[in-house]
């Protein structure tokens, strides 16, 4: 089965230093792979990178077989989504117009009413129709990253009338939300790959990590350090390797997210083989 997301041999050199060195990942159809690591790890560059935003000095990166460098913009847009971390764009627009524009030009034959049926559901998903009449500016932290939220599901979901086996690529998702809606977005997120998409995820929180990934890769100094299922690399020792806790810091919750998690994952769930090799 050819992966959705396929990167081989990743490295990113600036200023003569890796930042990335020789990173290899596979995202297969209906999976979750979360992404954790230390600040300035490289997990952001390789989110970058699987953006396509980025060009690695070293490696490949492929989306549903075909080379990144292959793929026209606008193809690239239906096929996939990416919720980078800070807002680079002012959006001086409302809400619904920013998620609006987030699909404008995807997708292929949608009536109008389809593509308001489309926004209303993203930002139902993302908890944000009350503030579709807002202008974006003016919105909480959290709020905003709703709304971001709000706009790739939006545009996957019109981009799906072109493209089925879409990657969703989220740099902390979770960065400025709350309880609830860090649930609904991870919920959303799984969703997503259960319906047979994929999804690469940052995410700091390793208890989310832990219990909504089927496949972790821990980056540590640029370098895959570890990659397997969230019970394996979320070990309570590797956690404090991974991070250079002091020893005895307690970090078993996580482990305990990861395997009540596992339970409940179809067993084909997880990536073919492991880049940290
Ligand atoms: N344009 C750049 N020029 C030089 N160094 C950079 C550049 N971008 C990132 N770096 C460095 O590369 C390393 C990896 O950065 P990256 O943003 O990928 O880390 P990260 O794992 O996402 O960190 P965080 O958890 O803090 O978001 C860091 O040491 C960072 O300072």
């Amino acid at each position: 089965m050819t992966p959705i997301l396929d990167m081989n041999g990743i490295t990113v050199t600036i200023g003569g230093r890796n930042l990335i060195e020789d990173v290899s990942l596979t995202c297969m159809a209906g999976t979750l792979t979360g992404v954790v690591g230390a600040n300035g790890a490289g997990k952001s560059t390789l989110m970058a990178v699987a953006a396509g935003t980025l060009k690695p000095r070293r490696g490949s990166v492929a989306i549903d077989g075909r080379p990144l460098g292959q793929w026209r913009l606008a193809a690239l847009a239906d096929k996939r989504a990416v919720l980078i971390q800070s807002d680079a764009l002012a959006f001086p627009f409302a809400v619904h117009e920013v998620v609006q524009l987030g699909m404008d030009g995807r997708g292929r034959g949608l009536t109008e009413r389809r593509r308001l049926a489309i926004l209303e559901r993203a930002l139902s998903v993302a908890d944000a129709i009350h503030l579709a009449a807002r202008l974006y500016p003016t919105l909480s932290g959290g709020e905003r990253q709703r709304v971001r939220l709000a706009r790739i599901l939006a545009q996957l979901e019109a981009g799906r009338t072109v493209h089925d086996r879409q990657l969703l690529i989220l740099d902390e998702p979770l960065a400025g939300l709350d309880l609830k809606h860090q649930v609904a977005a991870m919920a959303a997120a799984r969703a997503f790959a259960d319906e047979g998409h994929a999804v690469l995820a940052v995410v700091h929180d390793l208890w989310a990590a832990g219990h909504y990934s089927d496949c972790v890769l821990a980056l540590q100094n640029g370098r895959a350090a570890e990659f397997g299922s969230p019970e394996t690399v979320l070990a309570p020792e590797r956690v404090r390797t991974l991070f250079d806790l002091p020893p005895g810091t307690a970090v078993e919750a996580y482990l305990t997210a990861a395997r009540d998690a596992a339970g409940r994952r179809p067993p084909q769930a997880g990536s073919e083989r492991n880049p940290a090799d």
